[in-house]
């Protein structure tokens, strides 16, 4: 099946064809670019020189839905908005890498992204791609809202200790950090290696719109209104993420028993990997791979639970997930393309 990528020269759309290029039933079709059309992609990326030799597509919708079944947005948010429900109007499958579709309310989505939301009826179509939680609803979707970076760990850590009604759900503390390639490959100051180098920053502080994201799922998935407290931090590294979760549990409980929950939960979740009592991940444990990996600790002295989530932002967090949901939308096996092991060291 060809599957056209929209956002080409940025770092989503590079993973989704590294993905796709190794997937047994995705091919890569048209790959759009605003900025390059015309020139040559591995002018943009040598890495992939001999490997994918093909020109860069300017946007034409008709194009795009002629030739390809499905289509992978990876652009900024804003741009998602706009170019999606032409591209619904042709009847074509939509997966949005983009923060667009992803808040059911659209004055919520105005407050937070400071820009206009798409129109209503695509914001009550598109479903979230949560892929361990939102199987049931991907498999018929034909738009699919790809969830955030941040919100993939902190939602995958979260969900099974909300859904056991054993956290005080008003303690909820996200302590979140994230490589760089997080911020896109725009340059900026944010990415400006002497900014990032040797340095560890806060940012967004009570305004990161990931915070309305979580909170939409957390208060879906646990049956009440849930309010987080959520720090974001740029660390000096290329990829991952790790959410350091903290929550005060309203019962006395062990890590053992948070640990059987979990388990529980997780048990036919591919790409969910518990780790055992005593260990917790770190981001590296992940890296280019579609895994999720958590780790759990309950402090005795304060009947506080740590949950340690780390990911790939760009693989579970981005291109991995979305080939996740396609893979679910077609009826195949979700795991194709996305086994591979991480890259250690
Ligand atoms: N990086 C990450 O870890 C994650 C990113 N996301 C989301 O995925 C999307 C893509 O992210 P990422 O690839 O990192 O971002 P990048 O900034 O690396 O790439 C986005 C690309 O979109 C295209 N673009 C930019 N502006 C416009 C415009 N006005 N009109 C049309 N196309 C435009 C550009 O490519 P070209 O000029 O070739 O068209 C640009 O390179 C974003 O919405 C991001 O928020 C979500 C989860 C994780
Ligand atoms: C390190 C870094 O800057 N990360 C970005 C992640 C944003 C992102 O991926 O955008 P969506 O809202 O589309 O998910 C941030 O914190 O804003």
């Amino acid at each position: 099946m060809k599957a056209a990528i929209i956002g080409g020269t940025g770092y989503g759309a590079i993973e989704l064809i590294r993905l796709i290029q190794k997937h047994p039933y995705l091919e890569v079709g048209s790959v759009i670019s605003n900025s390059q059309a015309g020139s040559n992609f591995s002018e943009s990326y040598p890495h992939l020189s001999e490997i994918i030799e093909q020109p860069l597509e300017k946007f034409d919708v008709q194009n795009i839905a002629k030739e390809n079944e499905i289509v992978f947005l990876a652009t900024p948010s804003g741009v998602s908005s706009n170019l999606v429900p032409q591209l619904k109007e042709t009847g074509i499958k939509c997966i949005d890498l983009s923060g667009d579709f992803r808040l059911r309310s659209p004055e919520v989505y105005e407050t937070w992204y400071k820009h206009s939301p798409a129109p209503e009826n695509y914001l009550n179509e598109a479903v979230y791609g949560l892929s361990e939680i939102y199987g049931e609803n991907i498999k018929n979707a034909n738009l699919i809202s790809n969830p955030g970076c941040y919100p993939t760990a902190s939602t995958l850590g979260l969900i099974p200790i909300l859904k056991s009604n054993l956290a005080d759900s008003d303690s909820i503390i996200i302590d979140a950090k994230s490589g760089v390639s997080g911020a896109g490959r725009g340059l900026s100051l944010t990415s400006h290696y002497a900014e990032i180098n040797e340095n560890l920053k806060a940012y967004k502080l009570g305004a990161h719109q990931h915070i309305p994201e979580i909170e939409q799922v957390l208060t879906d998935e646990s049956g009440q209104p849930i309010t987080i407290s959520f720090a974001t931090h740029l660390v000096p590294m290329t990829r991952g993420i790790m959410c350091s979760i903290y929550l005060k549990l309203k019962e006395k409980v062990t890590t053992e028993d948070v640990h059987q929950i979990y388990d529980e939960f997780y048990k036919n979740k591919p790409f969910v990997r518990v780790r055992p009592v005593g260990k917790v991940p770190a981001t590296k444990e992940v890296w280019g791979s579609n895994y999720c990996d958590i780790g759990l600790h309950v402090d005795p002295r304060t009947n506080r639970l740590t949950i340690i989530s780390v990911i790939d932002n760009l693989v579970k967090g981005a291109a991995g997930q979305a080939i996740q949901n396609a893979n679910i939308m077609n009826g195949w096996d979700e795991r194709a393309g996305l086994q591979d092991i991480p890259m250690y060291p």
